[in-house]
């Protein structure tokens, strides 16, 4: 897993790729690894996928209780605080490594956590078996005041990085973008890595022909065949 996290000025950004193995096995091509823990909060996971699921549903539903019971907005450090304790009562056992973003009345906040526990407050963020590659990315690009484009360029970058450096990452780019207005999801941002088709004939080839292998473009491009010469 590549899962990333900055702030920019207009609030945070976090991002994602879609893969999940299984060893050397691809178990999940286009899995989603940016979980809603609130309006405007949200946390990518890494690690133990049934983990990671686990213990964000578990925070958010306890973060959506605290909002009925105070009536207010939640915040960043709410769902750190009871993310950290869970995993450290667990004394490592739950492994989720996590990057949580987000919004609230006191500003914008990105923070990592750790399966035992610990937790850091940064400008910028980094986690999963991708995470050396994406911060290669942004400890040489990033800057505070990016716009909300340059933020999501640099995230998706990041993202980039992991899935054509780190086995264990892979195929799509996720982003999500929280400000203190709205918060947009863009689920497969990019995709960088779609699956190619010979085409519709299969692959049984006229004798003596040679065929060249397109990428299938959103316009269906043709298959172009060529007649190999006669020199045999
Ligand atoms: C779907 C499915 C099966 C997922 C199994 C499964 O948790 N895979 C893990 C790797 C792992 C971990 C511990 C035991 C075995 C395999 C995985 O892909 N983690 C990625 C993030 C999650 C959220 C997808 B990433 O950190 O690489």
């Amino acid at each position: 897993t590549t899962i990333v996290g900055l702030i920019f000025q207009d609030g945070v950004i976090l991002g994602a790729d879609t893969r999940a193995t299984e060893g050397p096995i691809v178990a999940d091509k286009n899995c989603e690894k940016i979980h809603f823990m609130a309006p405007n909060i949200y946390c990518c996971g890494a690690g133990t996928a049934a983990d990671t699921e686990a213990v964000t549903d578990m925070v958010s539903s306890q973060l959506q209780l605290h909002r009925y019971h105070t009536d207010r907005e939640s915040r960043v450090v709410t769902a750190l605080t009871l993310l950290k304790s869970h995993l450290f009562s667990y004394q490592g056992h739950v492994s989720a490594a996590l990057v949580l973003g987000g919004v609230d009345v006191t500003g914008p906040h990105l923070h990592t956590i750790y399966p035992h526990g610990s937790t850091d407050t940064l400008p910028f963020a980094t986690m999963g078996s991708g995470s050396l590659a994406a911060m290669s990315v942004f400890e040489s690009k990033y800057r505070e005041g990016l716009t909300r484009d340059e933020g999501v360029k640099l995230v998706t970058e990041a993202i980039c990085s992991g899935i054509f450096n780190d086995l264990g990452s892979g195929s799509n780019v996720d982003v999500c973008v929280i400000t203190k207005g709205q918060t947009e999801y863009l689920r497969n941002h990019q995709l960088p890595n779609p699956r190619t088709y010979i085409n519709e004939r299969g692959y049984s080839f006229p004798k003596k022909t040679e065929v060249l292998l397109t990428r299938i473009t959103p316009l269906k491009q043709m298959v172009e065949v060529t007649e190999a010469g006669d020199a045999m």
